[in-house]
């Protein structure tokens, strides 16, 4: 399987269980792993034959933007499920950290893959 990556991307959501979480939008962090298959891309080098990663992000910090979830596993499938079915990927792994949400722990977030149809 090829992968295109994008490590560290950073969105806006309303996201989160507590009420003071549903005030305002808070930042997190994506890595996106999304299988595809490069051989076409490889042979035509055009960008048509293969998933434009310039638009999944530019799509999905659009999407995530007007979304609201209580929980990061919620978000997590929307990615996922976005992504498999807008762009037709094989296979995806998503991990979404909220940044700086717990005190003395550097990092917390749900980790998640799915295979498409
Ligand atoms: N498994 C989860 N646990 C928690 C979540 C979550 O999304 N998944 N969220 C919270 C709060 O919103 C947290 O971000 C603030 O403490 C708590 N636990």
């Amino acid at each position: 399987m090829d992968t295109i990556f994008l490590h560290g991307m950073s969105v806006q959501t309303l996201i989160g269980v507590y009420q003071w979480e549903r005030q305002q939008q808070q930042t997190l962090l994506l890595d996106l792993d999304i299988g595809t298959d490069f051989q076409r891309a490889a042979q035509s080098d055009n960008i048509d034959d293969t998933i434009h990663y310039a638009r999944v992000a530019e799509n999905l910090c659009e999407a995530l933007a007007e979304q609201e979830f209580l929980l990061l596993e919620a978000l997590a499938e929307y990615v996922a499920q976005f992504i498999l079915t807008r762009y037709g990927a094989l296979w995806v792994r998503v991990k979404v950290v909220k940044p700086g949400i717990l005190a003395g722990v550097k990092e917390v977030g749900v980790l998640i893959e799915r295979q498409g149809t």
